[in-house]
């Protein structure tokens, strides 16, 4: 192998931003359906639509604690003359068929117990004696403290509508409607509904597991002592925080030694658990950029496909990029430069549509606005790069944070948005209309 420095024929063509994420998201395929428990499904895709088998509320229901009654019975019913009813007893939640509630007749019914037949409507205990004879009750006595069913009679101070306080069976939905869309992310409200219909499990894209990988002799994990010339790794802390914000389940790796073999063996250790591959530092032109030394010449002749390439993409910050496949799965790896702010807009540009990509889902992308530049002087950004500044977003305005420097952690760590300057924009001045990532 020669020892001499690689001419620059061939590495000086720049890369657009929309290219590379193209070549990206043509590659990753969202992964393989598999059917899990409701809680192991949560965050995942859907894929299938889900239908409901049984009405919800499967059956009429009270909506309150009180008396199940007949309406002609507490007509014109009020605390100077009340209607009198005799109680034949309880219905609690769970219970059905037992009572049948006659004219004259009511049966004391708890939340959600089935109205019992002969009954229209439910009257809260509050507009009642509760069966105590002295006037409105606030409550129910305890079973503890009351522990037979009630009996005698109740005085009902109000009148009430037929259906009062009865909640309809299927008036939540019925069965045979939709219940929930392919494509549907599953978090609490959809999980609630999945098992209030009974489903205990469902058939999603599983979510990806993302190997974080860090890679720099400089490196030291927090919590450790630095020596001169060390820093602390914060890029695999960040990426894999960003991982799992996406939908992944993230695994770290802090900081493999700048050394082509230890970083082969770290990969390959590793791919047994990625469904997707990040590493961090070593795509750059430098003698240590051990990254691009180890992966770039690991395509497979027997596999077409597989390799990694590294390019230089016309943005700032994120210049040097590496992307391809690797191992026999052909898992999908992009190596992102190790400035942090690099790698953190690297991810969010390239890594979190990959990533939501796996997950089956079609809308991959942050969210973006048009804002009003707020700042002192007009911005600066390299002629034919795409500028990704650090911004804070509101009501119609960003400002940016910090500056355009890529080691800027604590100006991104005070950010919630991307300030997007346009590759033919050298300038552009405060009061102008510009285009903003979210980042949420
Ligand atoms: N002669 C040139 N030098 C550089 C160029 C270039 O085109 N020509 N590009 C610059 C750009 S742009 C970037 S971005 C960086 C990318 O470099 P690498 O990906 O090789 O990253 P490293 O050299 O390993 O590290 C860069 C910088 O970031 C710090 N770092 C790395 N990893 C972490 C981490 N996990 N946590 C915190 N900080 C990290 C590292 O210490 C360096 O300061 O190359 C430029 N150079
Ligand atoms: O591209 Mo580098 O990522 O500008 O700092």
């Amino acid at each position: 192998m020669s020892t001499a420095a690689p001419h620059a024929t061939g590495q000086d063509h720049l890369w657009s931003v929309d290219e590379h994420l193209e070549d990206i998201l043509a590659t990753v395929r969202p992964l393989e359906p598999i059917e899990l428990n409701l809680l192991d499904a949560q965050g995942c895709v859907l894929v299938d639509d889900i239908t409901v088998p049984v009405s919800l509320p499967p059956f009429d229901n009270s909506s309150m604690d009180g008396y199940a009654v007949r309406v002609a019975d507490v007509a014109g019913a009020s605390e100077e003359f009340p209607a009198v009813l005799d109680v034949i007893g309880d219905v609690a939640a769970g219970q059905a068929g037992l009572l049948q509630v006659g004219p004259g007749q009511a049966a004391r019914i708890m939340t959600g117990a089935p109205l019992p037949p002969g009954a229209e409507a439910v009257v809260p205990v509050e507009w009642t004696d509760g069966g105590l004879g002295e006037g409105p009750v606030a409550g129910m006595r305890a079973r503890s403290l009351a522990p037979e069913a009630a009996d005698g009679q109740v005085r009902v101070y109000r009148p009430c509508a037929a259906r009062a306080h009865v909640r309809a069976k299927g008036s939540d939905v019925q069965a045979g409607d939709r219940a929930l869309d392919a494509g549907t992310i599953l978090g609490p409200p959809q999980i609630a509904l999945l098992a209030a219909i009974g489903r205990g499990t469902v058939r999603v894209r599983p979510r990806p597991r993302v190997v974080v990988m860090s890679t720099g002799s400089e490196l030291v994990q927090p919590d450790e002592e630095l020596a001169g010339g060390q820093i602390y790794d914060s890029n695999s802390f960040a990426l894999t925080a960003a991982a799992r914000d996406a939908g992944a389940i993230a695994y770290r790796v802090g900081a493999v030694a700048d050394d082509a073999e230890t970083l082969r063996t770290a990969i390959e250790d590793q791919l047994v658990r990625a469904d997707l591959m990040v590493t961090t530092g070593g795509v750059s032109v430098g003698a240590y950029d051990v990254v691009k030394e180890a992966l770039a010449h690991v395509a497979d002749e027997d596999e077409p496909g597989s390799g990694v390439e590294f390019r230089k993409l016309a943005m700032q910050p994120g210049k040097p990029q590496g992307f391809g496949s690797i191992g026999p799965d052909h898992t999908p790896l992009l190596a992102l430069p190790g400035n942090p702010v690099s790698s953190y807009v690297s991810f969010e540009l390239f890594v979190r549509p990959a990533i939501r990509t796996l997950m089956g889902l079609t809308d991959v992308h942050r969210p973006t606005t048009r804002a009003t530049l707020t700042a002192d002087k007009p911005l600066t950004s390299p002629k034919g790069r795409r500028q990704f500044l650090r911004g804070r977003y509101a009501d119609g305005t960003v400002t940016p944070v910090g500056g355009a420097g890529s080691h800027l952690v604590a100006a991104l760590a005070r950010a919630d948005a991307l300030i997007v300057v346009p590759e033919d924009a050298e300038s552009v001045a405060p009061g102008t209309d510009v285009e903003v990532v979210l980042l949420g």
